[in-house]
């Protein structure tokens, strides 16, 4: 069985060598969207009772590992020095660095890498992170899938 949990965030990125727009500072309405995988829970009276794992749980995950953290930053590549050494002249500036160019294939990519720890079988029903579903705009996504 899989189930899909959708959150959404605000944040600004350039794609610096990109040969036309997307080299200028500008930011995204970007939505995430986390599959899993499972067996549904039979254990009679417990909370999860029916389901792969409680919507609320896939969120409360996704938020403290990213969400909270890529949310209303500056999400800068760190070749990008110019731009990295500009939000270091603001004081308290929410910047996250990446090691990779900040496109949708490298976000969705650096979003399985962080969140399939987090998401342990902890009810015995096989729960694994299958996919990232990462949208830069409403027609615009990349899927990271395990492999
Ligand atoms: N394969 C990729 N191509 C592009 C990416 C990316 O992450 N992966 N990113 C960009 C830019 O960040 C840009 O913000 C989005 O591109 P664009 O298609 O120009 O977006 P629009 O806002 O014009 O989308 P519409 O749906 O056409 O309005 C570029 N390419
Ligand atoms: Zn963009």
């Amino acid at each position: 069985m899989l189930i899909t949990r959708r959150l959404e965030f605000d944040a600004g990125h350039r794609i610096p060598n990109h040969n036309s727009q997307c080299r200028h500072l500008h930011g995204h309405r970007y939505a995430i969207e986390i599959t899993l995988s499972g067996e549904i829970i039979k254990t009679e009276g417990q909370s999860e009772q029916g389901m792969v794992m409680d919507f609320s749980d896939v969120k409360r995950i996704a938020q403290e590992k990213l969400v909270n953290v890529w949310d209303h930053a500056f999400l800068v590549y760190r070749g990008d020095k110019q731009v990295c050494d500009f939000l270091a002249t603001m004081p308290d500036h929410k910047t996250v660095v990446f090691d990779v160019v900040p496109t949708a294939e490298n976000l969705a990519q650096t979003a399985f890498e962080l969140l399939d720890p987090a998401y342990q079988d902890s009810y015995g029903n096989h729960l694994k992170l299958e996919r990232i579903r990462l949208f830069e705009t409403p027609n615009n996504w990349a899927d990271c899938v395990r492999s």
